[in-house]
């Protein structure tokens, strides 16, 4: 007697998506299985990820022609026009907020998406140095509401944009936090998907009200590895916590030295301390960012890496970090749509 064993045949619930990990077909806002087609509409823009798609969907097609289309949801309340906020959080000043903001801005941007970039550091705002933009006043055309400075690619504002940086120094308590809140109300954002908060840093008043009057999306919390910048880490994730805003992930920046010339790698401020607390708290590690000349003389020069070298080591970091924060959107409930599934 012969036996003929079926090889099991794939099935479109074994599919991951690339982004996220998730089951494709669960996370599809809708799903056309038809003998000559499959159609999907997924979460988020698809067009930078098509052959990732394509080739994860190949053992399911079966001839078929297959259609792709997303775009990003709200994941929480939106803003107006503008459907996701996330704060860029960390416990601690100079650990590389603003850097990782417009880098993870620029990188957000090349996977399809609109994304805004508001300037909240009211301490040191360093966007219009980082998108060649200062100087500049944003229009208004009544002389209380402004339009966000273009640049790059994305929707800018700042604080740099209305007062000298001596003067925004001294704001204090409320008077700062009801500055920051004007800038985000009072700025006519154009649709858009991704506003990514650049927060002062710290865990203070400020940061507190501000966390709590906007619809946060999630925070993103950057720590450098060294166990003062962790311990302040801990601090703004428990900060978030209180006000009942996810922790989307945490970001390790100057995780390393990467040599410019050799490109040998040296734990200058220790070693793994960000992915051993992001395993303790149970947040994603969105990223490990190494510490670079690159990085630095380009965002500096009002050129982030992401944009004046698409094709290095650094801008694929930030890319990588990009699609690790979308991953991580893509996690929290996708927000009530109709779930249309056509089997035939
Ligand atoms: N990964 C990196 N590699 C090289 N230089 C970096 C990196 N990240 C940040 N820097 C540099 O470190 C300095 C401080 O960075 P940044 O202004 O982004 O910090 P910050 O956390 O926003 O500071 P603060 O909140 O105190 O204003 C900048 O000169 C920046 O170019």
């Amino acid at each position: 007697m012969r036996f003929f064993q079926n090889k099991p045949q794939p099935s479109l619930n074994d599919i991951r998506c690339p982004l996220s990990g998730l089951a494709l077909a669960a996370l599809a806002l809708s799903l056309e299985d038809e003998p000559e087609r499959l159609a999907l509409r997924l979460p988020y823009p698809v067009d930078a990820f098509a052959s990732e798609l394509e080739e994860a969907l190949k053992p399911v097609l079966a001839g078929r022609t297959l259609h792709l289309e997303g775009a990003l949801p709200a994941f929480g309340k939106p803003l107006g026009k503008v459907k996701n906020l996330i704060a860029i959080a960390s416990g601690k000043g100079g650990v590389g907020k603003s850097t990782t903001t417009i880098n993870l801005a620029l990188a957000l941007k090349e996977l399809g998406l609109k994304v805004g970039v508001l300037d909240a550091d009211l301490f040191g705002p360093s966007l219009p140095m980082m998108v060649g933009t200062r100087g500049q006043h944003p229009d208004s055309p009544d002389g209380k509401t402004m339009y966000p400075i273009e640049a790059l690619g994305l929707y800018t504002q700042s604080i740099g944009y209305l007062v000298d940086d001596s003067d925004a120094a001294v704001w204090r308590g409320p008077m700062a936090s009801t500055a920051l809140m004007q800038l985000v109300n009072e700025t006519h954002w154009p649709e858009l998907d991704v506003l990514l908060i650049d927060m002062p840093p710290g865990t203070g008043d400020i940061q507190l009200t501000v966390s709590q009057k906007l619809p946060l999306t999630g925070a993103v919390i950057v720590t450098t590895p060294q166990d003062l910048a962790l311990s302040d880490a801990i601090k703004a994730m428990a900060m978030f916590e209180k006000v009942n805003t996810p922790v989307l992930g945490l970001v390790e920046n100057m995780s390393y030295h990467r040599c410019s010339q050799c490109g040998h790698h040296e734990p200058l401020f220790g070693d793994g301390g960000g992915v051993r607390l992001a395993e303790e708290k149970g947040v994603a590690l969105l990223g490990t960012i190494p510490l670079t000349l690159n990085i630095r003389h380009h965002t500096d020069a009002g050129q982030p890496v992401v944009l004046s070298d698409p094709s290095g080591d650094d801008a694929h970091g930030y890319l990588q970090l990009a699609r690790k924060l979308l991953g991580e959107m893509l996690k929290r409930p996708v927000p009530p749509a109709p779930i249309d599934v056509k089997m035939v």
